[in-house]
């Protein structure tokens, strides 16, 4: 339970990879103390770079010691060694039975997470896919609550995801978690696909590489900041765009024409349809 004598939460995150480190240096940026937050990583190389980047959180080794005192637990593996750590921690979740449980692992069930922590008491678990501009603070992240996360509770997980990104979307049912997955959380990997698509048309029309690549930047920072602010819908923005018989409908009609759009369709139900399957594979006894 998170003491009288601070409201912020103790917080530890098992892994300290790429998205803990997002997430983590969200949190101590927008005001949480060092010492509330705590990281467990084995890998000696990556924790010294935390080590350096963070010594005012705490890092450990071992994820026992790491989640003692915890109130709220995130789990910030691959989905590949999530298992694993789960069987290895459940005695100490016996020792610590109430912490808030927060995944972002990529796939995995709540259910399956439950089942694994093996506790007599009820696991609060709140399930969440956030992405990677989080490490700017631009982050957009999909929420699931499990039945036993409380309001409370679920206000904690909104306030450390929201802590790192700009977007936040709770959904009821967990199924669309693997949805949020396909769209927003391997989203950023789409558009730097385009990008790089585009930058390479640059090239190949004559333009520098460093030009191609901020002219298309900046046009995708411009397009992004459009959708976000102007009232017109994103079809709305295309058409204004569209001079008729001008150079973007010779453009769009050559995209069309190569299906783009069932193509990025395509794309977004892979990486939900592999969120699925990941479930399938590691949740298997
Ligand atoms: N990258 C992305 O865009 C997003 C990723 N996710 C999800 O976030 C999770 C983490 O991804 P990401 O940060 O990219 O991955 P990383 O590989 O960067 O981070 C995972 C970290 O966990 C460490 N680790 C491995 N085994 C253990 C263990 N037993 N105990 C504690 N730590 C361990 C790894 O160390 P080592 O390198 O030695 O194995 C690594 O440093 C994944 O499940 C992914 O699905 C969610 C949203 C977006
Ligand atoms: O590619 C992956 O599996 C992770 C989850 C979403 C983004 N990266």
């Amino acid at each position: 339970m998170v003491s009288a004598s601070n409201t912020r939460p103790n917080i530890t995150f098992i892994g300290g990879g790429n998205m803990a480190e997002a997430i983590l240096g969200g949190l101590f940026a927008s005001g949480h103390p060092g010492d509330r937050l705590r990281y467990s990583e084995p890998f000696e190389e990556r924790r010294k770079y935390m080590q350096g980047k963070y010594p005012e959180i705490t890092s450990e080794t071992d994820n026992i010691k790491a989640i003692d005192g915890a109130d709220v637990i995130v789990f910030a593996v691959k989905p590949q060694v999530l298992r694993t750590v789960v069987d290895n921690l459940s005695p100490a979740f016996r020792k610590n039975p109430s912490p808030l449980i927060i995944s972002i692992v990529a796939g995995i069930t709540t259910s399956d997470i439950v089942r694994w922590i093996n506790s007599s008491e009820s696991i609060s678990l709140v399930r969440c896919m956030p992405n990677t501009p989080a490490l700017l603070g631009e982050g957009a992240v999909g929420l699931y609550a499990n039945d036993q996360v409380n309001s409370s509770q679920r206000a904690t997980a909104e306030s450390i995801l929201s802590a790192v990104s700009k977007q936040v979307s709770w959904v009821d049912r967990e199924s669309l978690i693997d949805s949020v997955t396909g769209l927003s959380g391997s989203g950023p990997a789409y558009f730097f696909l385009v990008m790089e698509a585009m930058q390479n048309a640059g090239i190949a029309m004559g333009l520098s590489s460093e030009d191609a690549k901020a002219l298309t930047v900046q046009t995708c920072i411009g397009a992004a900041r459009m959708a976000l602010e102007s009232e017109d819908d994103l079809a709305t923005l295309r058409r204004k765009v569209t001079s008729p018989n001008g150079t973007t409908e010779a453009a769009v009609k050559s995209l069309e024409a190569n299906n783009i759009r069932q193509t990025i369709m395509d794309g977004v139900l892979a990486a939900e349809h592999r969120s699925r399957e990941l479930a399938a594979e590691m949740g298997k006894d």
